[in-house]
């Protein structure tokens, strides 16, 4: 796959760094034409560390986290935050959701088992997937997880077999797809009725499926869930859900005779990736989310559950960026230029997969404006190999030090190593000090499990 070709009528915007606005980290400045977060020159830590590198805002990830708990609680105090580990996880960031007072979602046994080594609460962990292997079941159910997110019927008899062997009783969440279409991209979006994720509506499937989980030995039936896709800017498709959701429960009273105590929203914010996007706050998402609870549960007469949210790019996303090194500049007259950078689709395959847009900034330049249309080529032998494609920059040099912004979700969790390349490591920044989190892979780290 080739790239689609230039939109030649794009402009430059000329903005500087400081004007792209809320695709920034909240601690980014500009000193002396560099760019600083968490008071670190960006330009001094790529030399340091090398490129590609993961930089993280820790102010801003843990303000997201405390921003999000108090939008909720404020509104609604029975309520949790679970943040979606496949964004962002490593363990430093296992403890500082825990820190933080969130809860924790895990959707492998790889997620889990980083928990575990954090020290994370295993109460607060909410186990997810479509296709939970029996072994990722019995090791979630050992290890004490709170919820496990039942996906279909044949897990729900899984679970419930282990769980007796086991000698345990485990919580379980049915995952109900609500058949609501979230305006997002098609591969992001996962509450519409064809899905392969959680018991469908169709034929009133979920709602007989009900009376098996509550007759099923050795589960409990906590609640229910819903997620209806991801980078969502529209915040009536999450009010739909609710409303779905809720009648869902009135009829399971009504019909079953069970209150259900606990109803999970799943996650789903979008966030800026281009500096004139304006998705919805945190605060509008919980305002709206709360009310339609609330109104759904007062028309229908059932009781107010205990609410759940559980974004994952809406915490991490906007707090990261990428620092990559220029390695070579190539102008195609009347096609584009190139700018090919020491990373790629390795470290950010969401430009390739989803035509994803970010915007770029040259960090020893931060203050100037940008005033070429640029593409940012990796360094894959993939002709589809671009993390930005025809967005302004200033003016390219070799050497320069490009920062990618908004990829702190969804880029370390989906990289690879193709061409053999090790994955970037990750700084967290704060007050000054850079501290490296998940050190960069070696050529050792790559092949170490080969005979
Ligand atoms: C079940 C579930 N919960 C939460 C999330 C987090 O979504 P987002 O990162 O869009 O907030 C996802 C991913 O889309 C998901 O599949
Ligand atoms: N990985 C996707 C979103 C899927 C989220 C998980 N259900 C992204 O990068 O945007």
């Amino acid at each position: 796959m080739s790239l689609a070709p230039s939109d030649h009528t794009k402009q430059p915007d000329n903005r500087t760094t400081m004007e792209l606005g809320a695709v920034l980290p909240m601690t980014a400045e500009v000193r002396d034409d560099h760019l600083f977060v968490g008071g670190v020159d960006m330009v001094e830590l790529a030399h340091k560390e090398g490129t590609a590198l993961y930089v993280m805002d820790e102010a801003d990830m843990r303000n997201r986290m405390e921003t999000y708990l108090k939008a909720f609680r404020s509104r609604y105090e029975n309520s949790d935050v679970i943040f979606a580990s496949k964004a962002f996880l490593n363990k430093e960031t296992a403890r500082i959701v825990a820190q933080e007072g969130l809860c924790l979602d895990v959707s492998g046994g790889g997620e889990l088992w980083c928990a575990q080594q954090a020290g994370f609460p295993m109460e607060r962990v909410f186990v997810h997937g479509n296709n939970k292997t029996p072994q990722e079941l019995r090791e979630a159910i050992s290890a004490g997880v709170g919820r496990i997110v039942v996906d279909s019927r044949i897990e729900l008899g899984r679970i419930s077999k282990i769980a007796g062997e086991l000698g345990v009783t485990q919580d379980i969440y049915m995952r109900v797809t609500p058949g609501v279409e979230a305006d997002t991209h098609e591969y992001i979006r996962t509450g519409c009725e064809d899905s392969k994720f959680g018991f469908t509506m169709l034929d009133d499937f979920a709602f007989k499926c009900v009376k098996d989980a509550l007759e099923a030995p050795n589960v409990r039936l906590a609640g229910f869930h819903c997620h209806i896709g991801s980078q969502i800017f529209a915040l009536h498709s999450f009010a739909e859900a609710v409303q779905v959701m809720v009648e869902f429960i009135a009829r399971v009273k009504e019909t079953y005779g069970y209150e259900v105590e606990e109803l999970d929203m799943g996650g789903g914010l979008g966030i800026a990736y281009k500096a004139d996007d304006k998705p919805s706050t945190i605060d509008e998402f919980a305002e709206c989310t709360v009310n339609a609870v609330r109104e759904n549960c007062e028309r229908l007469g059932v009781k107010l559950p205990r609410l759940a949210v559980e974004p994952g790019r809406s915490l991490v996303a906007t707090p990261g960026l990428t620092l990559y090194t220029v390695g070579i500049l190539k102008t195609l007259p009347g096609i584009r230029k190139y700018v090919a950078i020491d990373g790629g689709m390795s470290d950010n395959i969401r430009t390739a997969l989803y035509h994803a847009d970010y915007e770029p900034a040259i960090a020893n330049k931060a203050g100037q404006p940008r005033t070429e249309i640029v593409t940012l080529c990796g360094k894959h032998c993939e002709s589809g190999d671009a993390v930005v494609i025809d967005m302004p920059l200033q003016t390219p040099d070799l050497g320069d030090v490009i920062a990618v912004f908004g990829t702190g979700a969804y880029c370390y969790t989906m990289a690879s190593n193709y061409n053999g390349q090790p994955r970037p490591g990750i700084v967290f920044v704060k007050d000054g000090q850079a501290r490296v989190v998940t050190r960069r892979e070696t050529y050792a780290d790559l092949y170490h499990r080969d005979i």
